[in-house]
């Protein structure tokens, strides 16, 4: 009988320890990997740039079968890109990578956002506190929706930001928020795969080149158009994350109120104009050090596509193998002094491919790593710079960030008082 047979099933302590588990499992084992249960499935888990590499070859780990249901039915979507390999990803892929990699199609999405901010930063003033994560998700909703051809009005942006936000955060979860993320997903993928027939059969119009415009005239690897449902997923698969970024917003402010030397490097940036870029060298470096310090993807997983070896280990074929991200942002091996905030390291040189992997390593082309991280970085950069000119009161609250949730967030979601906006 196999070792990892006979070891007790960890997921219940997954849920329990949330981003603690992996982390703390690495640290007390004296091997290269770990091995544990989850769900039923003997499992490894590795770390560190050549970790990311043996992970993201499509030879050693497979994607399709090894995503469970509950995930799929709330934060990717079933028949969605994350849960394809070999060439129909490869094809699928191509479609994300036109839309989120041109410089012009990010400069679009942040210019929507940040007028949408500067908006409703004026209407912040007019009342007595906001909660900053609720406000940034609607402000992101508004903006991604717009940018992608969605129609949306102003009335139903909240109930959007809602649904979008409820998909990313019930995923991890057995309780309620779980069933929300479910009801969410519903909702959301009936009235885009309305939309995508309706653009199909022309009774709507969207703009050309815009993501719904892209993805209905998607031509996927066995040549067929994508259902209108699984359509919906992979637009989804757009407005989702983006309204997403209000959870890196959220930890900004904390790294701003927490650590308030940062603030004053940016506002000087930001009033100066000086650097380049969506928001500056300082802004850009201070966007890399939330992503790499705050919790957000635990860990990636797949199945190992044959019996392989790592570091002289066994991996059996069918094994559960985790990439280790939240941890090897943490790592001492990899990170000077890692719990410490610090966006100067970022400053005299970028993160190395396999090193940052707050949203996935290796080559996002080939492989599954996400192909929004510009537009993340370029919108938490713009939006963390317009955060540092932004005048406000902290008031009392809940600002702890709970390491058993997964996602998690300020308690509070960031409550701030008394905005003065920059004149
Ligand atoms: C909010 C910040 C974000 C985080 C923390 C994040 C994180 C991740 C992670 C960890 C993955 C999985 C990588 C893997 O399986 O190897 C991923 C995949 C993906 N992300 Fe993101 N992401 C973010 C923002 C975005 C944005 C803004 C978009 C699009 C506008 C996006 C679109 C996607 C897509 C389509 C995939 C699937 C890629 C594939 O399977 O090939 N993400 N993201």
């Amino acid at each position: 009988m196999s070792l990892s047979r006979l070891l007790p099933d960890s997921t219940l302590s997954l849920l329990a320890r949330g981003y603690a588990w992996l982390p703390d499992r690495m640290r007390r084992t004296t091997g290269p990997l770990v091995r544990a249960r989850l769900l039923g499935k003997p499992t490894v888990a590795l770390r560190g740039p050549e970790a990311v590499r043996f992970v993201y070859d499509e030879r050693h780990v497979r994607r399709g079968p090894a995503l469970p249901e509950p995930v799929k039915s709330t934060l990717f979507g079933h028949g969605a890109v994350h849960t394809l390999d070999g060439e129909a990803h490869r094809v699928r892929k191509a479609m994300f990578l036109s839309l989120l990699k041109s410089p012009q199609n990010i400069a679009g999405l942040v210019g929507d956002a940040t007028a949408a901010w500067d908006e409703a930063a004026a209407r912040w003033a007019e009342r007595e506190r906001v909660v900053l994560f609720d406000e940034a998700s609607r402000v992101l909703a508004g903006a991604v929706c717009r940018w992608a051809g969605v129609p949306l009005k102003e009335a139903e942006a909240e109930s959007a930001a809602r649904d979008l936000v409820a998909m990313v955060d019930g995923f991890a979860t057995l309780g309620p928020r779980h069933w929300r993320a479910r009801s969410a997903r519903r909702r959301r993928e009936a009235w885009l795969a309305s939309l995508v027939e309706a653009v199909r059969d022309g009774s709507a119009s969207v703009p050309e080149g815009s993501v719904v415009d892209v993805v209905a005239r998607h031509v996927d690897a066995d040549g067929e158009r994508l259902d209108a449902r699984t359509a919906a997923v992979e637009i989804l698969n757009v407005l989702r994350p983006t309204v997403a970024v209000c959870w890196f917003v959220a930890f900004a402010a904390h790294a701003l109120h927490r650590w308030p030397e940062h603030r004053a490097r940016l506002a000087e940036e930001a009033r100066t104009g000086a650097g380049h870029g969506f928001g500056g060298a300082y802004a850009e470096a201070f966007a890399h050090e939330v992503r790499r310090f705050y919790p957000f993807a635990p860990f990636i997983g797949g199945l190992a596509a044959a019996d392989l070896t790592w570091r002289g280990e066994p991996v059996p074929r069918g094994a559960l193998v985790l990439l280790d991200i939240h941890g090897q942002d943490h790592d001492p091996a990899l990170w000077e002094d890692p719990y410490s905030f610090d966006p100067r390291r970022f400053l005299d040189r970028p993160p190395e491919r396999d090193e940052l992997i707050p949203q996935g390593g290796g080559d996002p082309a080939t492989g599954h790593r996400c192909p929004g991280e510009d537009v993340t970085v370029a919108l938490l950069t713009a939006l963390s710079a317009r955060l540092s000119l932004l005048e406000y009161d902290v008031p009392e609250q809940d600002l702890r960030i709970p390491l058993r949730r997964i996602p998690s967030r300020p308690r509070s979601g960031f409550v701030v008082a008394n905005v003065r906006p920059p004149g």
